[in-house]
């Protein structure tokens, strides 16, 4: 458990930065930290990392204390076991992937059990066919995917890693942030991850830290993230439900793939993973469509008996409805019109109509 209560006062000629932040890191699954651009993100990493002298207050992790300014005591980043992946990739430009990765490897501190091995680094961020090439020998996304596998082999008591996947291609996070689960599962320590996409949040976090002008406002279960969203005044498109659940199988005639989500089912376009594999699913708000009777003569292939849990104005016209099913829930944003036409109403039983490919690359096995 990484434990802190941090300040920092940044100043420079025109204008001053206060961070105050508190909280709680357990060693279970990754921790996104979402907020504006200059809330403070990249400072508190700073601040975990060793990398930030100004900060003032407490840092424990477990049973070692990396900081408490009132006994004057300061772990240097050097001790701290600290896997940081850098917004841009800061490879070693004169040195091989291989010796890029093999530099982390020798400088990793004595008697950890924690870290990932080299073989499985390269395996999962699949950099097979780089590893002889030099860094300007390399795209940007390679680039970024050598400086996750060396933070990851860095890290034996934290993991910080800021926007790794904005130099990515879409296929290739989708493969990385289920990679990344994976690993997450392996290497049971504190992982943080910065982000400033809700897409990415929502496929990768289990745990989410909201945060706006040096404050954590929330620390949420990624599953109970969109409760907090119309308070943090987000995007509407930022209004999407996580659930989780079990691919059972494929269509293959149909190019389809059916998921359990824990007490519901849904149908999509076919995902490339086998049966058994445990799904994440984003489901966008806006593409949940509601109806009195279940769909029959349209082209949605789901249509879902819920409960309507809560009915929230979110803006001028705009209704945001939370429906329950089973134990799960689904959100579904609609005009102010349509609520009073349908007369929707807490408690009343209500049809959720997806079309499967509203759900395209919305799914990753976790
Ligand atoms: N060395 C510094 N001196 C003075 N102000 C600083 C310094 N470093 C950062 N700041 C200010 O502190 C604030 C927080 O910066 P920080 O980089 O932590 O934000 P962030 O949330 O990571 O932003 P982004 O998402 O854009 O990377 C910003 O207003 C920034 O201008």
């Amino acid at each position: 458990m990484l434990s802190f209560n941090v300040q920092c006062l940044l100043q420079n000629n025109q204008d001053q930065f206060q961070l105050s932040a508190a909280g709680e890191i357990t060693n279970q699954g990754i921790t996104a930290i979402f907020g504006p651009s200059g809330c403070g993100k990249t400072t508190l990493f700073e601040t975990f990392a060793g990398l930030n002298q100004q900060a003032t207050g407490k840092i424990t992790l477990g049973q070692q204390t990396w900081l408490d300014s009132q006994k004057k005591l300061f772990t240097p980043a050097y001790q701290r076991g600290v896997g940081y992946v850098f917004q841009d990739a800061r490879l070693f430009p004169h040195l091989t992937v291989l010796d890029n990765l093999k530099f982390a490897i020798k400088r990793r501190l004595k008697g950890y059990q924690q870290y990932l091995s080299l073989n499985d680094a390269i395996s999962l961020l699949s950099l097979d066919s780089l590893i002889n090439r030099y860094p300007y020998e390399l795209s940007g996304g390679q680039q970024q995917r050598v400086a996750i596998a060396r933070g990851l082999l860095a890290a034996c008591q934290l993991i910080l890693m800021d926007e790794p996947s904005t130099a990515l291609d879409r296929a290739s996070r989708r493969e990385i942030w289920s990679n990344l689960h994976h690993i997450a599962q392996q290497m049971v320590i504190p992982w943080l991850v910065i982000s400033h996409d809700i897409h990415e949040v929502n496929q990768l976090a289990d745990q989410v830290i909201l945060m706006e002008a040096g404050n954590i406002t929330a620390n949420v279960d990624i599953f109970q993230l969109s409760h907090y969203l119309p308070q943090q005044r987000l995007d509407l498109h930022h209004m999407v439900s996580v659930v989780e659940g079990d691919l059972t199988k494929h269509d293959q005639q149909h190019h389809l793939s059916f998921l359990d989500l824990d007490g519901f089912k849904v149908c999509l376009h076919q995902l490339p993973y086998s049966p058994g594999n445990r799904i994440r699913l984003e489901i966008p708000a806006k593409d949940v469509s509601l109806a009195l009777q279940p769909n029959h003569n349209t082209s949605a292939l789901n249509s879902i008996p819920c409960t309507i849990s809560q009915i929230t104005n979110i803006a001028d016209g705009l209704c945001l409805i939370e429906l329950t099913v089973n134990q799960q829930r689904i959100l579904s944003l609609i005009t102010s019109k349509s609520c009073q036409e349908l007369q929707l109403e807490s408690g009343k039983a209500i049809y959720a109509s997806i079309k499967s490919v509203a759900l395209l690359s919305r799914a990753i096995a976790t």
